[in-house]
């Protein structure tokens, strides 16, 4: 099965041509302020404007208002939207409804017992994202190269579909798509060469890494 690959965190074109041009699936756009990731609506807006239909657009928000998911959504062409920080399940069924976009709630996770977490949000989300919980004093909720241990989502199901996250690179991408069995990853530190410089080669070294070389 093809291995679905998200590179998080496009600040600049040659990271989105390079993310296009290796043929990821999803691209991912960070409306949260504190992050060296961010982009503002605007510029969020030049970078999606040629990227082409088939690539899922994402907007990464952290416990967002209404008045930033307008601001956002009015400029953006987005598909999806990834909730990282701590909504509630009704919090998120309000969203859908009143966006009319499919959400990916994103679970923290340090340890098995952290799985349980995903349980009330699988009637209101479209997807899960598995990703590490930050280190104790992390600015960022997301976005800070940890990892977790992958062999505890081996052959577990959640009736929606799920992404892996957290610390993954290159050369570890394929041993994490193997262990925990993802059919999707997503990617934001590892294809970096500072935090919010993309590398256009990491990106490339990525994709085919993940899809088995
Ligand atoms: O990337 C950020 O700056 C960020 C800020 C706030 C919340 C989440 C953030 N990033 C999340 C991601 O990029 C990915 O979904 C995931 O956590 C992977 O990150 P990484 O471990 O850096 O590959």
């Amino acid at each position: 099965m093809t291995v679905e690959v998200k590179i998080c965190g496009i600040t600049d074109e040659d990271a989105m041509d390079a993310a296009i041009e290796a043929e990821a699936d999803y691209v991912g756009l960070v409306f949260f302020p504190p992050s060296p990731r961010a982009v503002a609506p605007e510029r969020a807006a030049e970078l999606v404007e040629f990227t082409p239909g088939e690539i899922t657009k994402v907007g990464l928000f952290v416990d967002p208002d209404d008045a930033l998911l307008e601001q956002v959504l009015t400029k953006v062409r987005l598909d999806l939207l990834q909730l990282h920080g701590a909504e509630t399940p009704e919090r998120i069924e309000a969203i859908r409804l009143e966006y009319g976009l499919p959400v990916m709630k994103v679970i923290s996770v340090a340890s098995a017992g952290d799985l349980a977490l995903a349980e009330p949000f699988l009637a209101v989300t479209d997807r899960l994202l598995f990703d590490a919980k930050p280190p104790k004093g992390a600015v960022l909720p997301g976005g800070n190269a940890v990892s977790f241990d992958w062999s505890i989502l081996t052959g577990r199901k959640w009736g929606v579909p799920w992404m892996l996250a957290g610390g993954l690179t290159p050369a570890n991408v394929a041993e994490a798509v193997r262990i925990s069995g993802a059919t999707a990853v997503d990617v934001s530190s590892g294809v970096e060469s500072a935090p919010g410089v993309k590398d256009a080669d990491k990106i490339r070294a990525f994709i085919k890494a993940a899809r088995g070389g």
